[in-house]
Formats: C-alpha cells, sequence, structure tokens
C-alpha cells in the first residue's frame, strides 16, 4: 500500500520468552483455536487432512483487521473529523495471501495468531468464508488482533497507522509441533515479513528440511534478512522498492533490476558471515538464545529465484544461471484499486507451481489473477476465483 504509515512500536519478545519449548499445551498462554478439542481429536483430523492428494498451500503470517476511513483530508491536532464511510475488512499480507490461495480452489492452511476480541472473530470468519484451513490460527489472550485504520483522503492518498499485536508478540519461542509437522507436510509455504523473524526462519528450516519449497515475499518488516534465512528460501519475491532496499541498488530499468536479482544470488554479506561464524562458536547455546533464529552450519548463501512483481509493468523471474522470464502486466479494463495485487500475484504464482506449471505458466496465472484484483476495491474482495483467472487467460 502507498502513503505514509505510521507505526506503533511493537516489542518482539514473547511471553514464552521464559518457557524455552512449548510443549505442554496446557501451560501455554496461547489458545489454539483446535485446542478446543481434545488431543487426540486434533491428531485424527490432521491425519484425515494430510490424507489429500494435493498437498496443501501453507501461509504463515499476519492477520489483520483494516478499518478503512474515506476522509477528504487529515485532522490537524486536536481536531474531530467525520468520515465520508467506513469499513473494516479482514487484511494482512499472510491472510491475503492464503484468501487467494483457497479462491483459486487450491486447498489452502493459514497459521497465525489472533486477539481474544471482535477483529479477530472478523478475520477468522472471513478466512473461513474464503475456504482456508483455520485449524492453526491461535488465539492470543493477552494481545489484540493486529489491525491498521487506513485513512483513504480524497487527494488519493492513504495514511496508515498499524497495530502489530498478536501478529507480532506472543509467539513461542520454540513453534507448536503441530505447527511445524503441517509445514512438512505443505506443498508449498508461503511466507511474507510481518510476523518476527524467528518465526519465520523456524518455518523456513522446516520447510527447507522436508523438502517444501519456501516462498519470502519480501513485503512487510524493512530491517535486513536475518543471516542463514535466505539459506531455507527458494523463491524470493519483492517489489521494485523492496528489491532496492535489500540491495542498496537502483532499480529503476530493467538491467538495474537484473543486478539488483544477481545480487540477491549472492547475499552473502559480511555480516551474516560474521554472524554465522559466532554461531558456529556459540554452539549449542546458540539454540536456547531467545532471539537467536536458527543455529545451521551452513554458509550464509543467496537466493537461487528472485520474483520481481514491477506493477503496471508486469513481473519477471530471475533463476540463478538462467536466461530471466518477463511477463506483461495484463491490461485491466478499469485499474479501480490495486491493493493486494502483490499478495494476488505471489499467492497465485505459488498455486500455479505447485500445480505443476512451468514457470513461464506460473507467471501468467499470476498476472492474470492480479489483474483482476486491480480492477475491485479492497484486498480479499479483490482476489478472483480460478475460473476468472483461467477465463481471462483464455480469452487472451
Ligand atoms: N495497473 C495494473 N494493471 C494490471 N496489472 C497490474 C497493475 N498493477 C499491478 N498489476 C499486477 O500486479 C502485480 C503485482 O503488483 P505490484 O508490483 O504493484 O505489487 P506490490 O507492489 O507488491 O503490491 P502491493 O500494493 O499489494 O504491495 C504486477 O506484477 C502486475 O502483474
Ligand atoms: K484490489
Amino acid at each position: 500500500m502507498n502513503g505514509t504509515t505510521l507505526s506503533t512500536p511493537q516489542p518482539h519478545h514473547s511471553l514464552h520468552s521464559s518457557v524455552t519449548k512449548t510443549t505442554s499445551l496446557t501451560f501455554s498462554p496461547i489458545q489454539s483455536l483446535t485446542f478446543r478439542h481434545r488431543t487426540h481429536k486434533r491428531n485424527h483430523s490432521f491425519r484425515i487432512r494430510c490424507s489429500s492428494s494435493r498437498p496443501p498451500v501453507v501461509v504463515v503470517g499476519s492477520a489483520n483487521a483494516d478499518v478503512y476511513v474515506e476522509i477528504e483530508r487529515l485532522p490537524r491536532e486536536g481536531e474531530t473529523l467525520a468520515a465520508k464511510s467506513g469499513q473494516t475488512l479482514a487484511g494482512g499480507k499472510g491472510a491475503n495471501q492464503a484468501t487467494c490461495a483457497a479462491k483459486l480452489a487450491y486447498p489452502t492452511y493459514f497459521v497465525g495468531q489472533i486477539g481474544d476480541d471482535a477483529y479477530g472473530s472478523l478475520v477468522a470468519a472471513a478466512l473461513r468464508g474464503a475456504g482456508v484451513r483455520v485449524d492453526q490460527l491461535s488465539v492470543v489472550a493477552s494481545e489484540p488482533t493486529g489491525h491498521a485504520v487506513v485513512m483513504l483522503q480524497s487527494n488519493g492518498q492513504n495514511s496508515i497507522i498499524y497495530i502489530g499485536g498478536a501478529n507480532v508478540s506472543g509467539w513461542p519461542s520454540a513453534l507448536p509441533r503441530e505447527h511445524l509437522e503441517l509445514v512438512a507436510q505443505a506443498g508449498i509455504v508461503l511466507l511474507q515479513r510481518e510476523i518476527p523473524d524467528p518465526v519465520i526462519a523456524q518455518v523456513a528450516q522446516a520447510a527447507s528440511k522436508a523438502g517444501v519449497p519456501v516462498v519470502l515475499d519480501a513485503g512487510g518488516m524493512e530491517g535486513p534478512f536475518p543471516p542463514q534465512l535466505l539459506n531455507f528460501v527458494d523463491i524470493l519475491s519483492p517489489n521494485e522498492t523492496e528489491l532496492a532496499r535489500i540491495t542498496g541498488m537502483p532499480t529503476e530499468s530493467f538491467e538495474e533490476i537484473a543486478q539488483a536479482a544477481l545480487k540477491c544470488h549472492e547475499l552473502k554479506n559480511v555480516v551474516a558471515i560474521a554472524v554465522w561464524l559466532s554461531f558456529l562458536l556459540l554452539g549449542k547455546i546458540a539454540d536456547n538464545v531467545v532471539g537467536i533464529v536458527v543455529a545451521d552450519c551452513r554458509v550464509p548463501t543467496g537466493v537461487k529465484q528472485v520474483l520481481v512483481k514491477l506493477g503496471e509493468k508486469g513481473s519477471a523471474l530471475f533463476v540463478e544461471g538462467e536466461k530471466p522470464i518477463q511477463q506483461s502486466a495484463i491490461l485491466a479494463k478499469k485499474v479501480v484499486d490495486t491493493t493486494g495485487a502483490g499478495d494476488t500475484f505471489t499467492a497465485a504464482f505459488a498455486v500455479a507451481l505447485v500445480e505443476g506449471m512451468s514457470k513461464k505458466e506460473c507467471l501468467r496465472f499470476a498476472a492474470a489473477a492480479a489483474c483482476l484484483c486491480v480492477q475491485v476495491k479492497g484486498a480479499s474482495p479483490s482476489m478472483p476465483d480460478r475460473k476468472s483467472v483461467l477465463d481471462l487467460l483464455n480469452c487472451q
């Protein structure tokens, strides 16, 4: 989303910081929706779910309630303004991507955290309504559901105030076994950077260990990637701005974008190597230090595939050692609202990939889904169903 983002500082501490492993569900302040059932029932349903012939898309990420207010202008200090309209919709990059994958008729699970509040109920209901499995959506009683106030001004500018809430706080320092098992049985795992880095890294590592492809959308937090993380990521997906930020390189022309993608293939910076060496020196101790992501013995490496989203200019996939594949944006009849285009693109690409389409076909499928998305207001309401995408592709 474009505009000014005012973010309330969110501590990345975990309620579980004094608990090394979340092995005892009884003592965990996190209450998964499934925990309301007896454990043996949960295990039973898990076996049934995973017997599906199509290994699911598993999205681990953020879920938000986005409060949209349409205003003439921003209020001045001390001023109260009446909005022209107001609407609250489910959002968050994780929930958006899960919604998109499910709407494309692919079995999809969402793993994330909400608070025990009305926004949480709204988000869970929206995910369920789109066909997303929310068995592993956890309720954190001590945190509010992540939410954002999106102020849409009449000059077309958006200003956003974001409260991370349960997206950024209250995660266990070690993820529950159920989450990691689900990830290991996925067809593909989608991650974004709106939840804490240590959570992302644990998921990526579990997926990678099980041979499950990992797609990391670079949208969300702006800090550098944790060392080692890219070892476990198969596809990194930034937009132009994120690519420039990650690499510190210009991304104006295609040649510059190609150079920046090349740098992503080689993201072995001095800091990452130094941290990696200190991991090795710390050895086993590192496992137990809260905030340390993963202790892995591999030298930090870059990422082999970079999927760059270029707005109305389209997209490009850079695979290390191969010729880049470019895809133009599919012309939309009328561009109404580009919110959610990036999430739609990433999720549709992942669905196409797990269904076995070629890389070129994946790009086309994703471009068609995103083209439909920009023609409808909002994020999740604009995500297309499978038939609409196929119809659009057939008439191209
Ligand atoms: N005006 C447009 N017309 C048609 N397709 C578009 C348009 N804008 C974006 N797209 C499609 O959506 C894809 C993703 O858009 P974009 O590059 O804006 O992602 P993003 O910056 O990550 O988006 P977001 O605003 O969701 O963060 C593009 O690669 C393109 O295929
Ligand atoms: K939209």
